[in-house]
């Protein structure tokens, strides 16, 4: 059976199909067929006219930032990779300026450079730049019950502060026995587990602390998954459909109304809710570790009085919460051993600090406010590799000049936390990893910059700004002064020497950008290091 005419083999065929490995739909017949043609037909029709109209709207006012041309009506399409968006939207970026503008098939994508640009669009404009756009694949998938990605409305209004009660700085704070115990276990496992792959203990790692935190649950262990507990590949299809572009009912939205009314088509994503659902609610509903404080304790505690009864509003919540935390924190830890074997002076420097202040014991999140190479090289970590490196996209909700230009209503922006983080004005010789850009002659930690979010832009903006930004850095700091405390870090050797990872080889997560796959020595800096790990949770 041939495809539509618009599914002809062409380029831009190959590459929708390539990229969103969409079911050719083989199985549609006869009259069915003809119908379908002639809704395509006519939705694309419809498409372009509103696509001219859109442009024609656009010519009459103010200038778009400057940006790629592309070709008439489609716009960029053809020349958005399929994979690491990001590095086009960097290399676009660095062509004309901290803000561009290119189009899809007439919607206008704004992407944001600098920290000056970040903080006067997204942040001080808030009120207009902190919607999401709209993502129908992620509806598919999520139901609209990822409050992460839908518009803002009584919904996400309640779901964020439902979160932010239970994640703020002081709240975050509740958390840290988990982290201990965690970054603990993290050790303790690398020790004793060295033939298992390093980015299975990371993933533990990050998932455990995620999975406690929100549920209050035991922890997580290294061999026997929780029965039924997705593993990270379950959450991809979601994290892809929130790149821009990154589905094709997404770019070719006339396809909603034939996708949403086949049940064929819809499926896959039918199934993955079903999945996600249960998994989310029951991890919720589920007794808890007595005593553990947790997202789920609190909010059967508090139920009502912050509008969320309903299991399905809180396992949701915590379900966002998870798919938000895992991923990322482990995608950060991963590029911190990274930047470790090519930096080894840049570890050394941390240990000197490490081994000064806390000699032969295990650190603790008590010794944090005098280890400032530890904040220092968590900064550098997330700023050279930020492990989202295009944010989560916002939406314009209202006309915008900046500057000479205007942001059209309806607009996507993008983060751009690649380049931001390597903005000159902020971040000089931004490519080169330097953890002491952020230390003093004393060697404190600097006063942040105006803009850079106390110099960690890569949380976002505005009050879409990451809410589990202070359980993330908290994370980061106990699993990586731990780590450097106990490990010295080696490059892996072959008959042709040392095996160093190229930090330009890049996996593409859709919203996390991890590192290829990379291998690593640990060797342990005392030999009764099993011994030290010895402490209590309260001392730990
Ligand atoms: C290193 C780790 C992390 C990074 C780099 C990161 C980054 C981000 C970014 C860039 C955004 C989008 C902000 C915006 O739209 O302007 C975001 C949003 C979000 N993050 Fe994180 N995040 C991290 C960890 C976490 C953790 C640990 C949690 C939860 C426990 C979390 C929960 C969320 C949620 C729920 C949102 C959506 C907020 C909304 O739309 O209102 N994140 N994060």
């Amino acid at each position: 059976m041939p495809f539509p005419p618009l599914f002809t083999c062409d380029r831009l065929h190959w590459r929708l199909f390539e990229r969103y490995k969409i079911v050719a739909p083989y199985s549609i017949t006869g009259n069915a067929l003809m119908m379908n043609i002639l809704t395509l037909c006519s939705s694309l029709s419809l498409l372009l006219v509103l696509a001219l109209i859109r442009t024609n709207r656009l010519r009459s006012t103010r200038p778009l930032p400057p940006g790629p041309k592309g070709l008439p009506l489609i716009g960029s399409l053809l020349e958005i990779p399929s994979r690491l968006l990001f590095l086009k939207l960097v290399e676009w970026s660095n062509q004309s300026g901290p803000l561009i503008s290119y189009k899809v098939l007439g919607q206008v994508i704004v992407v944001v450079s600098s920290a000056k640009a970040a903080g006067d669009i997204l942040d001080r404009l808030s009120a207009k730049t902190s919607d999401r756009p709209r993502y129908i694949k992620a509806e598919y998938l999520t139901h609209n019950m990822d409050f992460g990605f839908v518009n803002r409305g009584a919904f996400w209004r309640t779901q964020r502060r439902a979160a932010h009660e239970s994640l703020n700085v002081r709240a975050a704070k509740d958390f840290q026995l988990v982290q201990n115990e965690e970054s603990r276990m993290l050790v303790e496992g690398l020790l004793l587990h060295p033939e298992i792959d390093i980015a299975k203990h990371i993933y533990r790692h990050s998932s455990s602390v995620a999975w406690r935190v929100i549920y209050g649950h035991e922890a997580l262990k290294l061999e026997v998954d929780e029965p039924g507990l997705p593993s990270d590949s379950f959450f991809a299809p979601l994290l892809l459909a929130a790149v821009p572009g990154g589905s094709i009912v997404d770019i070719l939205p006339f396809l909603h109304p034939l996708i949403s009314r086949s049940k064929f088509i819809r499926r896959y994503s039918d199934e993955w809710y079903e999945r996600a659902s249960a998994f989310f609610v029951k991890a919720h509903v589920a007794p808890q570790v007595e005593g553990m404080p947790s997202l789920s304790a609190k909010l059967k505690e508090l139920g009502e009085k912050i509008g969320m009864s309903g299991d399905e509003d809180c396992g949701w919540l915590g379900g966002t919460l998870y798919i938000a935390a895992q991923d990322t924190t482990a995608t950060s830890l991963k590029w911190f051993l990274i930047a470790m074997l090519l930096h080894p002076q840049a570890a050394a420097a941390v240990r000197r600090q490490l081994d000064q202040v806390v000699g032969n014991r295990f650190p603790t999140f008590e010794d944090m406010d005098n280890l400032s190479h530890i904040h220092a090289i968590i900064k550098e970590v997330l700023r050279w590799r930020p492990p989202t490196p295009t944010g989560v996209p916002h939406a314009a909700s209202e006309d915008i000049m900046y500057d000479k230009y205007l942001i059209p209503k309806g607009a996507i922006l993008i983060a751009n936390s690649w380049s931001i983080g390597r903005d000159p004005s902020m971040y000089p010789d931004g490519e080169t990893f330097d953890p002491s850009r952020f230390l003093d002659e004393q060697g404190d930690i600097k006063p942040s910059s105006p803009d850079s979010h106390d110099n960690y832009p890569v949380f976002g903006h505005g009050r879409r700004i990451c809410v589990g930004k202070t359980l993330a850095i908290n994370t980061l700091l106990i699993a990586v002064a731990r780590l450097l405390w106990a490990f010295e870090f080696e490059p892996v050797r072959d008959e042709h020497g040392q095996l160093l990872p190229d930090p330009m080889k890049f996996r593409d997560n859709g919203l996390t950008v991890w590192p290829a796959e990379f291998q690593i020595r640990l060797v342990p800096r005392f030999p009764d290091l099993l011994d030290r790990l010895d402490v209590s949770p309260e001392e730990g």
